[in-house]
């Protein structure tokens, strides 16, 4: 049962309208909803068969200002000529629902053919889900009945509402359908999902949503970027007053002209505290400490030397300009205080978090998750290996772990696998001992060898994500188990290099303890150089050249998208995001900007 919903019943006839104690549909509808939904707010309305009415009333209750969740109409959805109830519900709605309408049909037409005469439509305006009746008090019970379970979860969607969505997929996808007295298909899934069926039964996630479901479930790593937060210095940076250039350090109280050189300071050397005259100077290198006394230097070049020792050091300089308080002298802790924070922001690139706390004498451990590579396929050979008539060789398990190495992950266990239940269910059940992720390659699609989902099933994982509105990498899995993380990346080398940018790299860097924003590749836009590319019914995700002309970025695709084709990794700067295709949108053409995802950090391969 969900709480709180707020619903609109209508009835619509002319007679209820006229004398609301013929209503009997409306209030049974009311009761219905209040024994079958906790504590629901039901608004009521009695409405004649009038379409402008109608509309006018479901236009009010959908709007942002009222937001009814779900509004269920009652009659005028037949064959007389004053039905008008589909054709004003039309006129409002954002998006049909026909599967609804069909379902709820087939379900009176088991109960009695004069279902056929009913025209009902169901349909979402704005938020709110809209249902058309009939008007029989016995036709609503059964309607009602039909599709009450369905319509917290429909309702979740509609509002986008991810963890309660989450929470039915984990009660259709896990354990629990079979211990369900009434287990239902989702609306958005198409199939059982068991063995023998020949539809996903997964959901097709949009790529951002897959992605949200990632980092939500992934747990990030707070360790690490609390103790940069509150991380102090404990030193001065200079810990001494520092000379700036290669000069003379003196004082500013005497004079320009020529000053007599009592010693040479070099960077390393302690700080010299004694007194001396306004006619002496020290000869200093940049980064050495100037003498307590001293409080400014000048550079070698405003100097001219005027003797030297027999020795061959010097003895008398000219000093030709002014000597100025402060001039090239690098105050104490001026680049760094001690006790004021290292890290003014948490960034936890390697590069810079080790190069900080080295410029303050210490180090932290940098606590990066553990990662296993695996790839399964009974059809792999390892490179090394001679060729074996059937077999192919497995590069994914080469490009997964360079990836890894790339973004200065490591891979900490590499298995390649056949396409064996017992042996991919024993493998992954122990590998969790060891690291945290792993990031598997194939058998994650529909094959009757694809093994992967049914095995986390069997583990007890929680299967997020089992299929994404994306190309290539529809089939992209993740799954979870406490703080135990699974990514099945289609078996297609391209999908799976796609996939591992899109999704594994995020949560990998997210459960190091990077900022949300920082754990995607950059988008940059782009400006597409290709005459004509047909779009497919799914957004894809191309790779594509990049050329920098007059400070803008032309991307051009590399050749055949095929997610077998690795050949179309060479060369490829970005992942151009083509939207999927619509009516009136086939291709996307020349000139065309776009949104392209950065693969690598030299991503800029000709400037013209
Ligand atoms: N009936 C359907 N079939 C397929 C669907 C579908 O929706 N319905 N999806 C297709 C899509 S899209 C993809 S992508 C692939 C994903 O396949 P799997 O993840 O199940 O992977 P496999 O079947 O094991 O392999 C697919 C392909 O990739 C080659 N492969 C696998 N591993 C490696 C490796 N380590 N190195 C090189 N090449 C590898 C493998 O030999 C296959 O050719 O499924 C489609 N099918
Ligand atoms: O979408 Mo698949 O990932 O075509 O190769
Ligand atoms: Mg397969």
């Amino acid at each position: 049962m969900s709480e709180g919903i707020v619903f609109a019943v209508i009835t619509i006839s002319d007679t209820c309208h006229e004398d609301a104690t013929k209503d009997r549909s409306g209030p049974r509808l009311v009761q219905l909803i209040s024994e079958n939904f906790e504590n629901p707010r039901i608004l009521k309305e009695i409405l004649p068969d009038e379409k402008e009415l109608i509309k006018q009333k479901l236009l009010q209750l959908s709007s942002p200002e009222v937001s009814t969740a779900c509004i269920l109409t009652t009659g005028g959805t037949g064959f007389a000529a004053r039905d008008v109830t589909p054709e004003a519900t039309k006129e409002v709605l954002d998006k049909e629902c026909p599967q609804l309408a069909m379902a709820i049909g087939m379900h009176s037409l088991q109960k009695t053919k004069f279902a056929a005469l009913s025209r009902s439509v169901c349909g979402i305006a704005g938020k709110t889900l809209i249902i058309n009746f009939p008007g029989s008090e016995k036709a609503v019970v059964e309607c009602f009945d039909y599709i009450k379970d369905l319509l917290p979860h429909a309702l979740h969607l509609i509002n986008n509402d991810l963890a309660l969505v989450r929470k039915t997929h984990e009660k259709l996808q896990g354990s629990s359908v079979a211990q369900s007295p009434t287990p239902h298909v989702c609306p958005h899934k198409t199939g059982k999902g068991d063995g023998v069926d020949r539809n996903s039964p997964y959901p097709m996630l949009p790529v951002n949503e897959a992605l949200n479901l990632i980092l939500q479930t992934v747990k990030t790593q707070e360790t690490l970027p609390n103790l940069l937060k509150n991380f102090k210095s404990p030193v001065d940076i200079p810990p001494f007053r520092a000379s700036i250039k290669d000069g003379y350090a003196m004082k500013s109280s005497g004079f320009s002209g020529s000053k007599k050189v009592i010693g040479y300071i070099s960077a390393g050397d302690s700080i010299i505290s004694d007194d001396f005259e306004e006619d002496e100077c020290y000869k200093i290198n940049t980064g050495a400490p100037v003498p307590l006394k001293a409080d400014c230097v000048v550079q070698v070049e405003d100097t001219k030397l005027l003797k030297t020792k027999k020795n061959g050091q010097e003895d008398l300089v000219e000093i030709l300009v002014e000597p100025k308080k402060d001039l090239d002298i690098r105050p104490l802790g001026c680049d760094l205080s001690k006790n004021s924070p290292l890290f003014p922001s948490v960034d936890l690139s390697p590069v810079v978090v080790k190069s900080l706390m080295a410029s303050v004498g210490h180090a932290v451990p940098l606590h990066k998750p553990l990662v296993a590579v695996i790839s399964t396929g009974s059809e792999l050979l390892d490179p090394q290996d001679y060729p074996i008539e059937g077999k192919i060789y497995d590069s994914n398990t080469t490009m997964l772990r360079q990836l890894l190495q790339y973004f200065g992950f490591e891979c900490f266990v590499t298995k390649v696998l056949s396409d064996d239940f017992e042996e991919v269910s024993e493998t992954l059940s122990s590998i969790y001992d060891e690291v945290d992720f792993v990031i598997c390659s194939g058998g994650v699609s529909m094959g009757d060898k694809d093994f992967i989902k049914p095995v986390l099933q069997k583990l007890g994982f929680q299967l997020l994500v089992g299929r994404v509105n994306m190309k290539p990498g529809k089939p992209m899995t993740f799954a979870a188990k406490g703080d135990k993380y699974f990514f099945g990346l289609p078996g297609n080398p391209v999908s799976a290099f796609v996939c591992f940018h899109l999704f594994a790299l995020p949560a990998v860097r997210w459960c190091s303890g990077w900022t949300q924003e920082k754990c995607m590749l950059p988008v940059v836009q782009v400006i597409l150089e290709n005459q004509s590319v047909p779009l497919d019914p799914r957004p894809e995700y191309m790779r594509a050249t990049i050329t920098s002309r007059n400070g803008q970025l032309y991307a051009s695709i590399t050749g055949n998208q095929m997610s077998s084709r690795l050949q179309s990794i060479v060369g490829a700067d970005v992942l151009v995001h083509l939207p999927a295709r619509t009516e009136t949108k086939t291709e996307a053409k020349a000139g065309d900007i776009l949104p392209a995802s950065v693969l690598r950090y030299d991503f800029i391969t000709k400037y013209e």
